[in-house]
């Protein structure tokens, strides 16, 4: 695990000094980065008695654009260092229809409006500037209302934007916005989601807009981990959820994730780790203080950070209301010293360090032929091949026939005859023609007479005799997603009708996955044929919906072969096709993006080795999970069921997956009783049209 780097922010709850000021006092302080209110109390308190005018007086207010004095941020300068904040007491969905008719219903204000014909851009976001794209000009359509319009070129009309604005709270966002825009800063936090009710629709609409007019790289949206105060626990997660579904899930929609000191229970937790969360919030108040007075976190705080601190490196301390003399200095040395602190990592994690939520394409091995490295990659790990030695170790009297790659198991199962003083004749076979390049020149200077090399497909080599073992190591992350059973079906009839085959079967799992950050990953390959695409990855932003279940076995030698079957598998190979359904319950509200796909082996009687979360072979790292995506994630209620759906399907040259899922949940009618809801995705990767494995 590389170490955790920490950008660590401060978020001032009021600003009374200049920005600039502030800025560099954090530098001094060595914060990376402030994140600051865009206007300020003035700007406020003029809203504010905006309201309270009548008509013709509360527009000329609203209308008017920032004075220096109203804004925290004035210029451009060191806009790269600021993170903005709107102001969180513009209520987006306020119950008093004048605030709200006020800041966008222009049209019911001003009829003529919803007559002028050509709006563009501007006319569209409610503000009463309007673009006329036919005329190329720009219309200050509430000047018109004073019967007095101006038109402006278009090239002006950004500047001039902040000047015609109705007020009012979404005028207040708008006007906000187009501000920080002006000014440069890529990233804003926006008002806190009201994690109380449902009352934030038109909020949704707003930051909709938002994602869609601005240039920000991001909005970040303030979401509490958990809210205590309301009865339902995932209340947060679920307008979350609506939130992101009215915003299309755009990936520029992300969360800042509010820690409190009170923690909800893990299974609260890791549903947030299937989310964006681009910064972590850690309210002074968060932290406790040590005996020496210094601030620091709880244990159960500093796992939850520091689990965090591997999807995003951005931590904001914000002072609390109130502590505006706080120095957050040591807060933020106290998190620096967190992200630095090594865990004692295993192999594993060394090595898996790196590939974490990381999109592979599934080997083929078959149909491909395979570079020196990904061979290397292999051989680092050493318990598979442990496994293996371990294996022989009782079986290895007999004539062995290995396929090879560069050799490991030839070389594991030498190694086991000699520890038990017993002769072997291993026959290596290798269809691919560089890896044959590399066996031979090791028989040659190491394995001498014990070994004889061949080149050929094991579907159709014809061997100088037949084995009591056949060992191979033909398995993908889904196990048979490398085509192991059609490729040792083919080689069966190598073997003696009491041979042995290592491993003598292997199992695929599944089980549903929420992961928001390889739904995005997916999208941005961009093409659909990518969502009808497995890939394998190893898991780390995602949320586990329930432990894997079974979904089917191969089983070596296969009793359902012929024993003089030749070429069996290109023949017929109806007997390797599957399907499998398997329900699981969702144990919690959640959005599902997909499957997730494991295997276990047993190598032979009780030697296995597994991937599976709950079974995996300590310390192994051959394999990393697969992904089965879905086109669009579907949203399951809490307790319903998910019902997978996985075939296996074969032609003469190429076997594939098709998936989809279901779901079956209780719904209310009108009449107050419950009738029983099923939905389905559509099924994925129809005949194999955008992902196969080649025979
Ligand atoms: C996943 S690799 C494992 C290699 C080696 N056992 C190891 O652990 O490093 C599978 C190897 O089997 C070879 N292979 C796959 N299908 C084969 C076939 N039908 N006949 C012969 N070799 C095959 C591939 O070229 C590849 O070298």
């Amino acid at each position: 695990m590389p170490e955790l780097t920490v950008t660590v922010g401060v978020s001032p709850y009021q600003l009374d000094r200049e920005i600039l000021i502030k800025l560099d006092q954090c530098d001094e302080s060595g914060h990376d980065f402030v994140v600051a209110p865009i206007s300020n109390p003035l700007f406020r308190q003029k809203m504010a008695d905006a309201l309270t005018k009548g008509f013709e007086d509360r527009n000329q207010l609203i209308q008017a654009p920032f004075s220096p004095q109203e804004l925290y941020l004035r210029t451009s300068d060191s806009s790269d260092r600021l993170v903005g904040l709107t102001a969180e007491w513009a209520n987006l969905d306020a119950k008093d229809p004048a605030e709200r008719y006020m800041a966008e219903k222009v049209g019911e204000y001003h009829p003529y409006l919803s007559a002028q014909k050509g709006y563009g851009k501007y006319g569209e976001r409610g503000f009463t500037g309007a673009v006329n794209v036919q005329s190329n000009s720009f219309v200050d359509v509430h000047s018109k209302v004073n019967e007095n319009a101006h038109r402006l070129t278009v090239e002006t009309c950004a500047a001039l934007l902040a000047l015609v604005m109705v007020g009012g709270c979404l005028q207040v966002f708008e006007k906000e916005l187009l501000w920080a825009s002006y000014i440069g800063i890529s990233a804003i936090i926006v008002p806190s989601l009201n994690t109380h009710s449902t009352q934030f629709i038109n909020y949704a609409r707003m930051i909709c807009r938002a994602l869609n007019d601005y240039a920000f790289h991001q909005l970040w949206v303030r979401v509490p981990l958990d809210d205590l105060t309301s009865g339902d626990k995932q209340q947060a997660w679920k307008n979350w959820m609506l939130l992101k579904q009215m915003c299309d899930y755009s990936s520029k929609l992300q969360i800042a994730l509010v820690i409190k000191s009170k923690l909800p229970d893990q299974e609260y937790i890791s549903q947030w780790f299937a989310e964006p969360i681009k910064c972590i919030v850690l309210p002074t108040t968060t932290f406790t203080t040590n005996p020496k007075g210094y601030p620091v976190l709880s244990k159960p705080h500093q796992n939850l950070v520091r689990r965090l601190l591997q999807f995003t490196s951005y931590v904001v301390i914000e002072e609390a209301e109130g502590e505006l003399t706080c120095d957050t200095g040591n807060h933020q040395k106290f998190l620096r010293y967190l992200a630095q602190m090594q865990d004692d990592m295993s192999s594993l994690e060394k090595f898996a360090a790196g590939y974490k939520d990381y999109l592979q394409s599934p080997l083929q091995p078959l149909m491909d032929h395979l570079e020196s490295a990904t061979y290397a990659t292999f051989e680092q790990d050493p318990i598979k091949y442990q496994l293996y030695e371990k294996r022989f170790w009782t079986v290895f009297q007999r004539t062995t026939n290995s396929h090879t790659g560069r050799g490991p198991l030839v070389d594991r199962s030498l190694n086991a005859a000699k520890l038990a003083c017993r002769k072997v004749k291993v026959y290596a076979l290798e269809k691919n023609p560089n890896a044959y390049v590399t066996l031979q020149r090791k028989m040659e200077s190491v394995w001498k007479d014990d070994v004889t090399v061949f080149f050929g497909d094991m579907r159709f080599w014809q061997p100088p005799e037949k084995a009591d073992i056949l060992v191979s190591e033909l398995l993908g992350s889904f196990g048979d997603n490398e085509l192991s059973p059609e490729c040792l079906d083919g080689a069966q009839r190598l073997l003696k009708d009491d041979g042995i085959s290592i491993p003598s079967s292997y199992s695929s799992y599944l089980a549903p996955l929420s992961s928001t950050k390889l739904y995005n990953q997916v999208t941005a390959l961009n093409g659909p044929a990518h969502f009808e695409t497995p890939f394998v990855v190893l898991f780390d932003a995602v949320d586990s919906l329930a432990t894997p279940q079974k979904v089917w076995d191969f089983v070596h030698p296969n009793p359902q072969l012929p024993t003089d079957a030749h070429s069996v598998a290109r023949v017929d190979n109806h007997h390797n096709t599957r399907y499998a359904t398997n329900r699981f319950t969702c144990p919690k509200t959640a959005l599902v993006h997909g499957l997730a796909g494991y295997f276990d082996a047993v190598l032979y009687k009780s030697i296995t080795l597994s991937i599976c979360p709950e079974t995996h072979t300590p310390g192994m790292f051959s394999w990393f999970p697969i992904y089965f995506p879905l086109k669009k994630p579907i949203l399951v209620p809490s307790g319903a069921i998910i019902e997978t759906h996985l075939w296996r399907l074969s032609s003469f040259s190429k076997v594939w997956y098709e998936w989809s899922i279901s779901t079956e949940f209780a719904s209310a009618n009108e009449h107050g009783s419950h009738t029983d809801m099923k939905t389905s995705t559509p099924v994925h990767n129809l005949n194999g049209s955008s992902y196969w494995i080649g025979l």
